[in-house]
């Protein structure tokens, strides 16, 4: 459903040209959540704003479902990106729309008519548990609602597959699971291949079958994520694996037996 071939990024800077991606390969099967976890600074958001081309790479191919989106401009990538949805760690939601006009946005942008959009919005609003919110403005709304909305608004036009870049850090831990439980049943519900990058190991433990670890650019390991947890074989994911032993060792050094079970 996605593979990427190759894909290398640089950005230019003051002190110079800085790789922030390197050789690339992915292949993300159709119906899958697939977790790209890694450090902060490791290439991950640079990674998925190339997938529906937010960045340029420099080098690589890109495909998603039968398109080839590294191929494609003007008018066709415009066309492609309707069947990518994304969600967004501060939700990117329009604060002068209502939550429905936030929804019926890519599909106004997308030239469906009104009727089919109040359909569509109602449907999708009906999904995300926010039918009773339509009316209101974001400014209105709880995080877990805003991203509810971001949700909906990438639902909209019946995506291939569903981009999440960070998109429940910004949230407290119990409407993290709400969000996470929600993302689960929509992959459930619609069978929607869903790409999340995460610095959360919670995140990827909680709704992902499969995973990438990215270190400084390049990924050095991948797999179940029970592999992860259980034979993590790259720097990065023993690193992560340590910091909960850590604290599970901490915790029973302070409450004794049965601590954390
Ligand atoms: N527009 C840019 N111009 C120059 N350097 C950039 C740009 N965007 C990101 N970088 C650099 O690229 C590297 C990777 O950044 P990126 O945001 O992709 O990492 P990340 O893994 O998502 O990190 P975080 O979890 O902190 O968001 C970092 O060193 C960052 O400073």
């Amino acid at each position: 459903m996605i593979t990427v071939e190759g894909l290398s990024k640089s950005y230019n800077t003051v002190q110079g040209s800085i790789q922030v991606l390197d050789n690339i390969q992915l292949n993300v099967r159709k119906g899958d959540i697939f977790g790209i976890i890694g450090f902060s600074g490791a290439g991950k958001s640079t990674l998925i704003r190339c997938l529906n081309r937010l960045e340029e790479p420099d080098t690589g191919r890109i495909l998603i479902g039968d398109e080839e989106i590294t191929a494609l401009k003007g008018a066709a990538l415009r066309k492609a990106r309707q069947k990518i949805g994304m969600i967004f760690q501060q939700f990117n939601l329009l604060d002068a729309k209502t939550v429905y006009q936030n929804v019926a946005f890519p599909l106004e942008v997308g030239g469906y008519d009104k009727a089919h959009i109040r359909t569509r919005v109602r449907e999708i609003l009906d999904l995300v548990q926010l039918s009773d919110k339509e009316n209101s403005y974001p400014s209105q709304l709880s995080g877990g609602q805003k991203q509810r909305v971001g949700i909906a608004r990438a639902l909209a036009n019946d995506p291939t597959v569903l981009l999440s870049d960070e998109a429940t850090s910004a949230l407290d831990p119990e409407t993290t699971y709400s969000i996470l439980e929600l993302l689960k049943d929509i992959n459930r519900q619609l069978g929607l291949t869903i790409l999340l990058i995460t610095h959360e190991l919670d995140v990827l433990q909680h709704i992902c079958n499969q995973m990438a670890v990215i270190e400084k650019g390049r990924i050095v390991e991948t797999g179940t994520v029970d592999k992860l947890f259980f034979n993590p074989e790259s720097q990065t994911a023993q690193r992560f694996i340590n910091i909960i032993h850590q604290y599970q060792s901490r915790r029973f050094a302070v409450e004794g037996v049965g601590a954390g079970i």
